[in-house]
């Protein structure tokens, strides 16, 4: 087993990576399980695959575990599912000290964090990540969120957890598809500050997500390790380190809010096409070589991710891609700062671009075949 700690100064906390914990859940949240009731949140897919091991486990260990159980799916980070979820908490007589599970991927993830960032003013929540993509990226540094009909994740709060188990052994049983989202902020790791790691991804890619463990083990715990490495230096986001992490993701939530947060693009999908766009704006610019740019979009279209906007068939222009953008929590006094390339690793936040620019280059983009 791995363990990374997270050096947040006012709450640190580790992030165990290995298999079988989940088997062990109760001995693995020891002295945080205070009360026999121990509240669950998960979604159906998640509870049909493991809700019995858990539930198994808790009660060997003397708890009962209240299951929350919702539907899977970017849906499900709504308002609705916000309020029924922290009205059932409150009808557990959760306390501030008390710690609620959150059994899933990042939907589940970044829900059960809000409720209990604002349940009580805050009570403990426990991560328990049950896709790549929550355990490389959304289960740690503290992002919680809903959506709104304006746009990804605008209504949330920083709320850390004060555990991260995350259970190899669970990726068993999660769809491709969702692996290959899962994959794109692996894989951003690299192309953000990593060049090392980017090679890695290129040579291993493919056996890791066929899965081999020890390789799955080292792409989550270091990719855990540099999402930590980022966000102990700049909790908030104030500073432009953390806003790294945000690569492809202004291209991304745009493409997820015009598909309509379904399942016609996953957030890691769309953080797959918006990092080859990223690069590829970046080239069309001459400030990253174009053999950087070809190369990050060869490696995502090769690991079967979306590397064409194009292919989307969207009936859209790049004018109202743009006009979902505005929208981006990184907008400042009317410009929206951008994260760019100057190369493979070399990623960074630029205040200078023009949103007209961009909705050209994406009309280019829309209209380019697929190579
Ligand atoms: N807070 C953050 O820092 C952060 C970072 C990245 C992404 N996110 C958010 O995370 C969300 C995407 O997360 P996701 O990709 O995990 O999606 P998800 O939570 O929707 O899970 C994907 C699918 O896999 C199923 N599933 C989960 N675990 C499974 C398992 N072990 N076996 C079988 N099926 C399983 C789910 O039911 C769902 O259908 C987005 O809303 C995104 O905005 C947040
Ligand atoms: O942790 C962060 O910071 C990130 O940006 C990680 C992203 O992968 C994640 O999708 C995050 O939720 C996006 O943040 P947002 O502030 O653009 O909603
Ligand atoms: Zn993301």
């Amino acid at each position: 087993m791995a363990v990374i700690p997270v050096e947040i100064a006012s709450r640190p906390y580790e992030v165990r990576v290995g298999a079988g914990l989940l088997a062990d859940l109760a001995q693995n949240c020891s002295g945080r399980l205070r009360k026999r009731g121990v509240p669950i949140v998960t979604d159906a897919n998640v509870h049909a695959a493991w809700g019995s091991l858990v539930e198994r486990n808790l009660r060997e260990n003397g708890h009962e575990p209240q299951w929350r159980i919702l539907p899977p799916g970017e849906q499900t980070k709504s308002w609705a599912e916000l309020a029924a979820t922290v009205d059932w908490l409150l009808s557990l007589e959760v306390e501030r000290g008390d710690h609620v599970i959150a059994l899933g991927g990042g939907v589940i993830g970044d829900l059960t964090g809000f409720c209990a960032a604002v349940l009580k003013r805050g009570c403990h929540f426990i991560q328990v990540p049950t896709t790549l993509l929550a355990q490389v990226d959304s289960s740690v540094g503290g992002k919680t969120a809903i959506n709104t009909p304006a746009g990804k994740n605008l209504v949330g709060a920083f709320h850390q957890p004060s555990l991260v188990l995350a259970d190899l052994s669970v990726l068993e049983t999660l769809p491709r598809r969702d692996l290959l989202a899962g994959y794109a902020e692996v894989v951003k790791y690299g192309l953000i500050d990593d060049p090392a790691f980017f090679d890695w991804c290129d040579e291993n890619a493919s056996r890791m997500l066929s899965g081999d463990r020890d390789l799955r083990e080292y792409a989550v715990a270091h990719s855990v390790a540099s999402k930590a490495r980022i966000v102990a230096e700049d909790e908030f986001e104030t500073t432009g380190r953390r806003a790294l992490l945000n690569l492809g993701h202004t291209f991304g939530h745009a493409l997820e809010a015009e598909t309509g947060f379904s399942d016609r693009l996953l957030h890691g999908e769309g953080v797959a096409l918006g990092m080859v766009l990223a690069a590829r704006y970046s080239a069309r610019r001459d400030l990253m070589p174009h053999g950087d740019a070809e190369r990050v979009e060869r490696h995502v279209a090769e690991v079967g991710l979306p590397a064409s906007l194009a292919a989307l068939r969207l009936r859209c222009d790049g004018d109202a891609l743009v006009q979902h953008m505005l929208h981006d929590k990184k907008m400042d006094a009317g410009t929206l700062p951008f994260l760019l390339m100057k190369g493979i690793g070399r990623t960074y936040l630029d205040r200078q671009v023009s949103l007209d620019d961009v909705a050209r280059f994406l009309d280019e983009e829309l209209a380019r075949e697929p190579a």
